[in-house]
């Protein structure tokens, strides 16, 4: 398996650069027979589209896929699906002076010394957050295909510069409410909460600057028993591909973090029979325990760090003259990556999903 690949039962392989002719996927062992609305998917990688709105990068693309492979009238044949998605509005010429002056945060020193100067920084090459375009395509065929076994996957901005949105009760979500977050230009349930973060987005930006958050994912319908004992479990399988997201630092289920400070007591979720089905009574556990699902909505939440290329001038070092230097970065940036990539993490939760549900068939 490379490190463009994911899944175990059926693969995604992501291919392509920020400023190559292309990008794209290819999604191998999806069954036969399986009616996909491609109108739905190109909905779903609107989302994420860059260049719609103040709180995005400038870089304007449309995002539409172009499928070579795999359907016939969008129907899946059994073959692998590639679908391909055009680099158009590239601007290359922004990244001359980053070429041997890595950008505090990037990809680019790591990426200079491990394959000695040959790699593509423009527009952060094959580390940028661009290829989580064609993981939306993948994405957007998992969660209809989840959707028939009656699950659901939504994602909302948790945080943003440490501004808070209303939190869906973990037992029982509002789905209609997460539903409509999916409509919405900047994807919180409280369009207040939307507001503040905006503002701080914006006044970030104005400084040359930039900010992070936190998004929250829940998905609702899930058997009991998906996953399995240490190195199979659900959140072992959800964090590797979650951290595949570029500018994630952190994954959590439940109260995650927060509850390894409580008594058991306080933690544990009491087990109830309602109408002759097991449940917990609350949803600490973030519908996980021992690696298997639990029947309770799956909880989870990433730490998006803030955008690393910023217009404020940051200290780095001439990797040929071997002096420290200013670097101004220029080019058109995410001032908050978070709002882009809430369809991403609804995306990689539904792949990952899928696949453990292909588990057992
Ligand atoms: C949707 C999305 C958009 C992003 N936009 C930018 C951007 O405009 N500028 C930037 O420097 N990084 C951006 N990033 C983040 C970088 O790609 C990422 O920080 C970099 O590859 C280093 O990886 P790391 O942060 O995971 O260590 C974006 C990430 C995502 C998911
Ligand atoms: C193009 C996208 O985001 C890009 C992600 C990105 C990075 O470093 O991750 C850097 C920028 O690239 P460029 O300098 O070419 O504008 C973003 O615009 C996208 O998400 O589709």
């Amino acid at each position: 398996m490379t490190s463009f690949e994911l899944g175990q039962n059926f693969t995604v392989q992501v291919f392509g650069q920020s400023h190559a002719d292309a990008i794209g996927a290819v999604v191998d062992g999806l069954p036969a027979g399986k009616r996909i609305d491609l109108d739905e998917v190109f909905r779903f990688m609107g989302r994420r589209a860059p260049g719609k709105n103040a709180f995005s990068t400038a870089r304007r693309e449309a995002d539409q896929p172009e499928v070579l492979s795999g359907l016939i009238d969008g129907v899946t044949t059994g073959a692998p699906v590639c679908a391909v998605i055009r680099n158009e509005n590239v601007r290359s010429g922004d990244y001359a002076n980053v070429l041997t002056v890595p950008r505090p945060g990037h990809a680019d020193f790591p990426a200079y010394v491990k394959y000695g100067g040959w790699n593509d920084v423009r527009g952060g090459g094959a580390f940028s957050g661009r290829m989580t375009a064609p993981l939306c395509f993948a994405g957007a065929l998992c969660l209809q295909l989840l959707r028939e076994r009656g699950i659901e996957v939504f994602a909302h901005i948790r945080s943003i510069a440490g501004i808070d949105d209303a939190v869906p009760d973990p037992c029982c979500p509002d789905l209609e409410a997460l539903r409509a977050v999916a409509q919405k230009e900047f994807p919180t349930l409280s369009d207040a909460a939307g507001q503040r973060m905006r503002s701080a987005i914006a006044q970030a930006r104005e400084e040359g600057d930039s900010v992070g958050g936190v998004i929250e994912c829940v998905a609702v319908g899930l058997p009991v028993g998906l996953g399995s004992h240490m190195f199979g479990g659900v959140e072992n399988r959800l964090s590797a591909a979650l951290f595949g997201i570029p500018a994630v630092k952190g994954v959590e289920f439940g109260s995650g973090f927060a509850g390894c400070g409580r008594r058991g007591s306080e933690n544990n979720d009491p087990f109830r029979l309602r109408e002759g089905r097991v449940v917990t009574t609350k949803n600490d556990h973030g519908g996980v325990l021992g690696g298997m699902t639990s029947g309770m909505p799956l909880v989870l939440r990433i730490g998006v760090k803030p955008t690393p290329s910023i217009a404020k001038p940051q200290q780095s070092v001439d990797l040929i003259a071997m002096e420290e230097t200013e670097l101004s970065i220029r080019g058109r940036h995410d001032p908050c990556i978070v709002p882009r990539a809430v369809p991403v993490a609804e995306a990689v939760t539904a792949i990952v999903l899928l696949d453990l549900l292909y588990d057992n068939n």
